[in-house]
């Protein structure tokens, strides 16, 4: 690939070396509901038709009084109080979700609700006025409890495109209030993905060199908050190699099921770039800070079977029976109560969060350093000119 690389960016090779960042055309807040989006929504919901059902609405009833009030304030009702008491019980599975999440969250669920939507199941089409991303390189689908988020670029090995980081994180936003009790990411074909495409490194104006790495590192910064922020278990079903950001994010899953042909690679080092997605923090807690530096700072690529040594994994299937034995347990596990699945994950993961977010923030500041440094550049032209691969 270096050589391929190489040969289809020569006229502007130098210029991308010299400006290592993709140009972001989405600011912060095209992804937050505002105030009026949020009084929209309430007066849409006004003029349903259907009864969107109890359990529709106790996520409504939720989401209302997250965003109005915050995290739930009030005394548990008494078990014979069975409204309240389910009415409560909702709004408290939410936890500590931040209030613009909420109202976000309860604007999309109203619009999945209106006549003129998809399903949950679809990535919602955008806004009137805001491109809507193809959405072919993320294929989302909804059954049997389980909402699928899959990497469908078989043919660049899944590498992820700007586009795509923007339509995980509003795939992540439509599951977390959907049916569906867990949500999982795989790949398909022979990778699991290959991370951060490098070509997004490329096509960027010399002019705005620093507002892009800014605009960079925004955009990290949501896509990893969504997922430290995800309220449903999350799982990855680790179909082959991973690379980069989606072998970081892992430490932010709940369960990570991988097949014996599956290897686990962070070459930062080597790109003359840093951590991302928390693994600078979720990493050495996982396996001990000793083992976390030879991953994170020397770039050690870990079979499955390392990984799994190392409590990254969760259990390594054979590649002849991965699929079938991995889906038949995700199916049984979807058919437990959702409420309280949530709960649980709330549990485990509510006490991490405001650190998590502190670190998903000082990695992204320290990550558009990098994207600016000489040594990035550098290390993207070895990377780029050499003839063997990672
Ligand atoms: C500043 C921009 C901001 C964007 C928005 C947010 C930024 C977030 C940044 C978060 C940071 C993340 C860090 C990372 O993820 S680091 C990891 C980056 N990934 C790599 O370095 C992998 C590079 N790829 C390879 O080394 C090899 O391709 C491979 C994965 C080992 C596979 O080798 P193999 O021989 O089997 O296959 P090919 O090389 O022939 O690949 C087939 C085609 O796929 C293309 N490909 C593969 N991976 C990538 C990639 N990561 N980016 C772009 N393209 C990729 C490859 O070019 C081939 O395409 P072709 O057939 O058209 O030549």
């Amino acid at each position: 690939m270096a050589g391929r690389l190489t040969r289809r960016w020569s006229p502007s090779l130098l210029q991308v070396l010299r400006f290592p960042v993709v140009q972001l055309h989405m600011s912060r807040t095209a992804m937050r509901a505002s105030e009026k989006d949020f009084e929209n929504a309430r007066n849409q919901l006004k003029l349903l038709t259907k009864d969107p059902g109890n359990e529709v609405k106790l996520k409504l009833y939720a989401l209302y009084k997250q965003a109005t009030e915050g995290p739930c304030n009030t005394p548990k009702p008494s078990m014979l109080d069975f409204i309240n008491k389910a009415k409560w019980d909702a709004w408290n599975a939410l936890g500590s979700l931040p209030k613009e999440t909420a109202r976000q969250n309860y604007v999309d669920l109203v619009s999945s609700l209106s006549p003129s939507s998809e399903s949950s199941s679809q990535v919602k089409p955008a806004a009137a006025n805001e491109k809507q991303p193809g959405s072919e390189n993320i294929i989302v689908t909804s059954q049997d409890g389980i909402t699928k988020i899959m990497f469908n670029r078989p043919s660049k090995k899944n590498a992820i495109t700007t586009s795509m980081y923007k339509e995980i994180i509003h795939a992540l936003k439509a599951a977390s209030t959907d049916n569906s009790a867990i949500t999982v990411f795989t790949g398909n074909g022979d990778y699991y993905s290959s991370g951060n495409d490098l070509t997004n490194f490329t096509d960027v104006s010399p002019n705005s060199i620093e507002e892009t790495a800014k605009n960079a590192s925004i955009l990290l910064r949501e896509f990893v908050d969504a997922f430290i922020d995800f309220p449903k278990p999350l799982v990855a079903v680790i179909n082959g190699p991973a690379v980069g950001i989606v072998v970081t994010l892992l430490g932010l899953f709940d369960a990570v099921y991988a097949s014996d042909k599956a290897t686990f690679h962070t070459p930062f080092s080597e790109l003359g770039q840093s951590p991302e997605g928390c693994a600078s923090y979720t990493f050495p807690k996982i396996m001990g800070p000793a083992k976390a530096a030879e991953m994170l700072i020397f770039g050690k690529k870990l079979t499955a079977g390392e990984a799994c040594a190392q409590g990254l994994v969760t259990e390594v299937f054979p590649e002849s029976t991965f699929q079938k034995e991995v889906w038949t347990r995700l199916k049984t596990y979807a058919k437990l109560p959702t409420n309280s699945l949530r709960i649980s994950k709330e549990l485990i993961r509510s006490n991490e969060k405001e650190k998590l977010h502190a670190v998903n923030a000082e990695e992204c500041t320290v990550l558009q350093g990098r994207w600016l440094s000489e040594e990035c550049m550098n290390a993207l032209m070895n990377f780029m000119s050499r003839k063997s691969k990672l």
